[in-house]
């Protein structure tokens, strides 16, 4: 790491101590662990300013030696050079004398070559003594020379040795200006972090102190809570060892209390039994009272509101009475009618009020009554609403069957009762079976071959209902056999007169008392006058059944009120097959359906005008069909006040308040 390094990791410890000032403690010693850490750094750096002024040092000896061994070289060159001008002169001196000699060789060779040999010799001799020394002489310049470039050799490393050593020391003075302001950078530094973290210190030390005088006030406040704790605690400990000695105790006197209340509430409960079965007596008494009183045909009209999509609103062309709720009030031609019935629903009327006013009915049939309910109506005056309904909000039909399974339940302790459905479909005067198999098969109805006067409709397939499920298993089966044997299932709905027949036959366990009632839920076909509107063909057809079906009902009900000896019931599958529902022993529920539209207002008017005139009819007084239990027949006897549904039936007498208009 290099000094230049360092401000930067300075820098970094300052911004980390500035930025983290929640956790001074962990500040402070990581501020110390860092400042240590300089401090390191700054021993190393020292010790590489060592390094350096020693490699210094070594340099200066360096450069002393080499001045020395340069000083020592000019000695010996001064000295060589001395040598060699002493040894030049000295030459130059033997030169000079050989010279002066050569003279007087040459003198004396002449006399020698003049005088001997000997002397040419000599001479001889001399000149190579010469030679040598002029060689001697050369070799001595050599040496000078190389001495020569040898002390420039020196020279110039001495100068480069001196320049080194001014670079390092200049470099060394910016090291030690730079080690000295960093050290003084980190001196300050080291100062200011340790004044802060003693700042902050102090400041967590009080805090700290302030937190320890509140926690021993607390401990303080606490100590008696702890004793009051310890105090309940022995108690608790105590209760609990106790308890289960406590618990017995409480358990077998709270067994006791139960079972002291439980006889007060079951011997409470008895006497509410009693009092309710008392209740439901007099209130099936009263009922029928009221139906004997009233007639025992009851008609009723349900206004059906408005649907979505239907501009052509009446609301002020159908009006209602507040105070009374079977007056009806129409305005037709500007013309206001008043119709006065057993009821009127106005459009705001659930399904489940509507069945209200009619489960009274429908139970009867336990008791063994037979009753029809009709909805009776123009197409889409909501008959099949009324009857049917939707599937989130089912109408009569399952209602009632819902009712019946759910009475003949409760009696079940008592009675065993046997509840079986059949679902017709009378179309062009054709019954079809809709909980068969074969949906082509066309039924009949026939005379039960007994002789007990009663009706019955070979192969016409009955469901014993035996839980809930198995209503909702009849609707489906019946809805879809319907749906599958025509193209669109409204219109054919129309057309077509649809028949829920509840049989419920009861045995009580006790007495052997018998009861058979039957329950028939009519959804009528449209009852429009179709013909008038020019239709042909199958349309024409159809409109004809219908007529004849409709008219052949009106027929029925005005022989019966007029006290004819014959009634006409089997002018039509639909009457034929109602007969021991229409006469005299039974109750009869019409249920007229009337449209708000303006447009059907003419169909509504003759809607109400028919349902009128029906009110007025009274078929007698109902009677129940019950016979004791007898060892001598196992199948039901009429009982003297029964009316069978045959020809007998029109010789009873029958109150008729009022004529029946076709
Ligand atoms: N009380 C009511 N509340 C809400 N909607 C009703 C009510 N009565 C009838 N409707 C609606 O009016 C329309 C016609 O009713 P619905 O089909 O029951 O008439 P309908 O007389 O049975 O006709 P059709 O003779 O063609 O079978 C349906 O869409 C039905 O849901």
């Amino acid at each position: 790491m290099f000094i230049t390094d360092l401000p930067s990791q300075i820098k970094e410890m300052c911004l980390f101590l500035l930025s983290s000032t929640d956790c001074p403690h962990s500040q402070v010693r990581v501020g110390k662990i860092k400042l240590a850490e300089l401090e390191q750094q700054v021993l190393e750096k020292a010790s590489r300013v060592e390094t350096l002024s020693r490699q210094l040092e070594e340099s200066k000896l360096h450069a002393g030696e080499m001045q020395r061994q340069l000083e020592e070289s000019k000695c010996q060159q001064g000295e060589v050079e001395q040598q060699l001008s002493v040894r030049l002169r000295d030459c130059e001196e033997e030169l000079a004398r050989q010279a002066a000699r050569t003279h007087q060789v040459k003198y004396v060779t002449e006399i020698v070559e003049v005088e001997s040999s000997g002397s040419q010799q000599a001479v001889t001799e001399a000149q190579a003594k010469s030679a040598a020394l002029q060689e001697q002489l050369s070799l001595q310049r050599q040496l000078l020379r190389e001495l020569e470039t040898q002390l420039h050799e020196s020279q110039r490393t001495s100068t480069q040795l001196r320049a080194q050593i001014l670079v390092y020391e200049g470099e060394m003075e910016r090291a030690q200006g730079q080690l000295e302001a960093e050290m003084q950078n980190l001196e300050e530094e080291k100062n200011r972090v340790i004044e802060e973290a003693f700042i902050r210190a102090e400041s967590e030390m009080k805090a700290v102190h302030e937190n320890l005088a509140g926690v021993r006030m607390n401990l303080l406040t606490l100590q008696p809570a702890l004793r009051t704790l310890t105090c309940d605690y022995n108690c608790l400990k105590r209760q609990v060892q106790d308890f289960p000695f406590m618990l017995d105790k409480a358990m077998t006197e709270a067994k006791q209390e139960i079972c002291q209340v439980i006889g007060e509430v079951s011997s409470a409960n008895q006497e509410l039994l009693r009092k309710y079965k008392r209740e439901m007596n007099l209130r099936k008494k009263c009922h029928n009272e009221l139906v004997r009183l009233k007639g025992n045909i009851r008609v009723f009209c349900r206004v059906r509101p408005v649907c979505r999509g239907e501009h052509d609103s009446a609301e002020n062309m159908v009006s209602f009475d507040p105070d009374d709720d079977a007056l009806l009030y129409l305005s037709n031609k500007g013309k206001l009618m008043t119709f006065e019935l057993d009821k009127v629903f106005h459009p705001q009327a659930t399904q489940e009020g509507v069945f209200q006013e009619v489960q009274s009915l429908v139970t009867s049939c336990i008791d063994g009554f037979n009753v029809c309910i009709f909805a009776y109506g123009q197409t889409g005056s909501g008959k099949t609403y009324t009857m049917e309904g939707v599937a989130k909000d089912p109408g009569i039909n399952q209602r009632a069957l819902r009712l019946l399974f759910s009475e003949v339940t409760e009696k079940a302790p008592d009675w065993d009762f046997k509840i079986t459905v059949s679902m017709v479909e009378i179309y062009n005067e054709t019954l079809r079976n809709l909980l068969g198999d074969n949906q082509g098969e066309k039924l009949d109805i026939k005379m039960n071959p007994d002789g007990s006067g009663q009706l019955y409709v070979p192969g016409l397939t009955e469901f014993t209902v035996q839980s809930p499920e198995d209503i909702n298993r009849v609707f489906e089966l019946g809805h879809m056999n319907r749906a599958t044997a025509c193209t669109n299932l409204n219109e054919h709905s129309s057309r077509s007169h649809a028949l829920l027949i509840i049989t419920v036959a009861g045995v009580n366990f006790s007495t052997g008392h018998r009861t058979q009632g039957k329950l028939n839920l009519v959804d009528l076909a449209g009852s429009e006058r179709i013909a008038k509107s020019g239709a042909e063909g199958s349309r024409l057809r159809e409109a004809q059944c219908i007529n004849k079906s409709l008219s052949a009902l009106g027929d029925v009900i005005n022989a019966l009120r007029s006290r004819h000896s014959h009634v006409p019931f089997r002018n039509s599958r639909l009457t034929y097959l109602l007969s021991d529902s229409l006469s005299g022993d039974s109750k009869t529920l019409m249920m007229v359906q009337v449209s708000p539209l303006v447009c059907n207002m003419s169909e509504s008017v003759c809607s109400l005008k028919f349902a009128q005139r029906v009110r007025t009819i009274e078929l007698g007084n109902a009677t129940r069909r019950q016979w004791e239990n007898s060892s001598t027949t196992s199948s039901p006897t009429h009982d003297s006040v029964e009316t069978p549904p045959n020809a007998q039936t029109q010789q009873r007498v029958y109150s008729i308040n009022s004529l029946f208009d076709k």
